[in-house]
Order: C-alpha cells, then structure tokens, then sequence
C-alpha cells in the first residue's frame, strides 16, 4: 500500500524501511509533521503513517478523506491527537500499536526516578569541572518508600515490577484493577488516599477526560509535602502552573517530566539556536529539582522494531481484509 510516513526522523527511516522488506509497502517519507497547513503534501495517499504530535482534527481529517485517506496507521499506542468522532464520520479507519514494549517506557521511568533521586546528572557535570562537592546531592532510599502508581495497566505494571525489585511499597488506582498488579503487593486505594500516603507518585494512565490536569492545585494539596511527581504518560496530565507554583513553595520536592502539555511545539526537533517562546517551559527548566526529557520513553531499538513491524502489518492486514486487529474506535475511549 502507498504510505505517507509523517514527522519522519531519520530512526523512522531506518527501522520502517528494515521492517518493510517483509512487507514491501511503498513508503514516502515527510519530515514535516501533518496538519491543517501541511495536509496537502499527503493528497492522494491512501494510509498515512502518523505520530504523537501530527494533528489529526476534524478540520486535517476531513481534508485527508477528501484526498483520498482510507487508513491513518499511527506509531504510537496513545491516541489522544486524534477525533475518533470525526475520523469515524469521515469514513477514515485508525489503527495504532497499542503494545509494543512497556518495559522501555517504565525502564526511563526509572531513569527519571533514580537521576533525580540522586542528582547524578547534577554530579556528572561538578565532577567533569573538578567540583567534588557533595553539598545539594543528597538522596533517599527506595527501599521502603510508598510509591503511588495511577494507571496500571501494560507501562504501569512494567514499572510496579521494576520497583518491587526496589523494594517499595505500591500503592496503585486504576478503575480497572489489574490482577497481575495485586499478584505483586500492590494495593488499589482511592486517589486521596494515594495522594496522602505516597512519597512519589508515577503517572501512566491514557489522557482522557477523567485525566486531563488530573495533576492540579487541589490534587497537590493532598499530597506528602516534598513528593517526586513523574510524568511519562501525556503531557496535559499535569496542569503545569499549578505544579509550578508547587515546586517554588517546596510542596512539590521534584519533578520528572518526559512529556509536556504544550510539547507540540518543541519535542522531537532541534532547537538549540532558537529562543524558546515558552515562557512556562523555561520555569520549569529553571529548577533544580525538575528533570525534563523530550518524550523519549519509548525510544529503545527494541521499541522501533516492534513499532515498526506492527505499523506496516496493521495496514498489510487492512488492505488485505478491511480488518484492523488495532482498531482505535471511540469504544475504546473509557
Ligand atoms: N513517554 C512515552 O514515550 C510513552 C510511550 C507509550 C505510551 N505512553 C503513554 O503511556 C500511557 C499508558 O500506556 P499503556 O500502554 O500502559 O496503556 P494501557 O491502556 O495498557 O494502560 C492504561 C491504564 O490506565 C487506566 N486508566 C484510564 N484512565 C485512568 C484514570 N483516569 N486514572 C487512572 N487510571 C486510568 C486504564 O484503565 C489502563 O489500565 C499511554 O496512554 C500513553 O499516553 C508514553
């Protein structure tokens, strides 16, 4: 099938291309990411391979179902960009890799975990300039502490695994109780009380309704004074002001961010030259406490290869038999 590959790195090159030498799709590469003004370079494609940040509203997936769109096959497992309601009314299919490997993202979830526990970012750049100081990089143990998981579902339980092995306390909310979690130690607790009892709480539930600024001033005023916060699921999780005003009254102790509610407009780019315009993005960047990566959980050679095998089979079966066995459909919004 003829396939539009949007906001394409060179790593989508690389590892789609390898995977589509079992496939053989004839693939377009587009560095530009989709959307309203950029909708016209994808006319007369009939799958269009898309990622977290290309924008697929009514307005973009209307002009796609004009040009000819049937399938957008996204790279990704989050579905938050896109209006299931208008892709559906516009006849436009969507599948995504709804799996690929959690341990990647849980695994940075640690990365964000331990390198800000233990400043080790901080020290590797006194140490290179002679500073062996160790004043400003004191830690804490895991072992022992309670850490607060929302959303339990695949990266969730990727990371409750990691943190058992670190001896922690799980506390856990997901309205779906995952048993595999429970078989571990964990406890489900209502949100309070997991605000209450938590000395760090991870985030890895979808963006939805129920979640959007999940994270906000009332929220954090039930938490543990100095709780880490670590964000890998979707930006908009966290109402950034009230987390700001959190970090500079000390009620927020650090802050792990790989994900940002205004990202569109910075991830997966180069913008070392530029002034950055996001004046609430560079706050954040201004603490000492807050660790910031550019949405990078999922980015493991094993994760690239699995994404890409998926994507290129999801449209292989599509074309084949008009089944999508990753079908997002609004159902599957809960
Ligand atoms: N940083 C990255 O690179 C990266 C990569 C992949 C996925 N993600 C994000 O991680 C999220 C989780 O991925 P997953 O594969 O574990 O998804 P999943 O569907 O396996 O699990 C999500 C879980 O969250 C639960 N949930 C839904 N709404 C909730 C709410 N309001 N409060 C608490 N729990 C809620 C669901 O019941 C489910 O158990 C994705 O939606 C995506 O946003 C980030």
């Amino acid at each position: 099938m003829k396939i539009a590959v949007c906001s394409a790195h060179p790593y989508d090159r690389q590892f789609l291309q390898e995977a589509n030498a079992t496939f053989g799709h004839e693939l377009s590469f587009f560095d530009a990411r989709l959307n309203e003004e950029t909708r016209q370079m994808v006319a007369g494609f009939p799958a269009i391979c898309a990622f977290v940040n290309d924008t697929l509203n009514e307005a973009v997936l209307q002009a796609l179902a004009q040009q000819g769109t049937q399938l957008i096959a996204l790279r990704c497992a989050g579905f938050n960009n896109v209006d299931l309601a208008a892709a559906a009314r516009h006849g436009i299919r969507i599948v995504r890799v709804p799996a690929y490997s959690p341990h990647s993202i849980a695994e940075h979830t640690l990365a964000l975990i331990l390198t800000l526990n233990r400043k080790t970012h901080r020290a590797y750049n006194r140490v290179r300039d002679g500073n062996f100081s160790l004043d400003g990089l004191l830690g804490f143990e895991l072992r022992g502490r309670t850490i607060g998981i929302i959303g339990t579902g695949r990266i969730g339980l990727a990371t409750a695994e990691i943190l058992r092995g670190f001896g922690c306390r799980l506390l856990a909310h997901d309205p779906y109780p995952n048993p595999e979690c429970l078989a571990l130690g964990a406890r489900y607790v209502t949100l309070d009380e997991l605000y209450r009892e938590s000395d760090l709480i991870t985030l890895h539930c979808p963006l939805n309704q129920e979640s959007f600024h999940l994270i906000n001033a009332a929220a954090i005023g039930k938490m543990k004074r100095g709780v880490t916060i670590i964000n890998t699921s979707r930006g908009a999780v966290i109402d950034t002001p009230a987390v700001i005003a959190a970090l500079k009254s000390g009620r927020i102790g650090g802050l792990g961010l790989d994900v940002y509610e205004q990202e569109g407009d910075l991830f997966f780019q180069d913008l070392s030259c530029q002034v950055i315009q996001d004046d609430m993005f560079e706050r954040l960047l201004s603490f000492p406490n807050v660790l910031i990566t550019g949405h990078q959980g999922f980015f493991t050679a094993e994760a690239l290869a699995s994404i890409a095998r998926t994507t290129l089979d999801n449209v292989r079966v599509f074309e084949q038999s008009g089944l999508c066995p990753n079908e997002v459909t609004t159902a599957l919004v809960r």
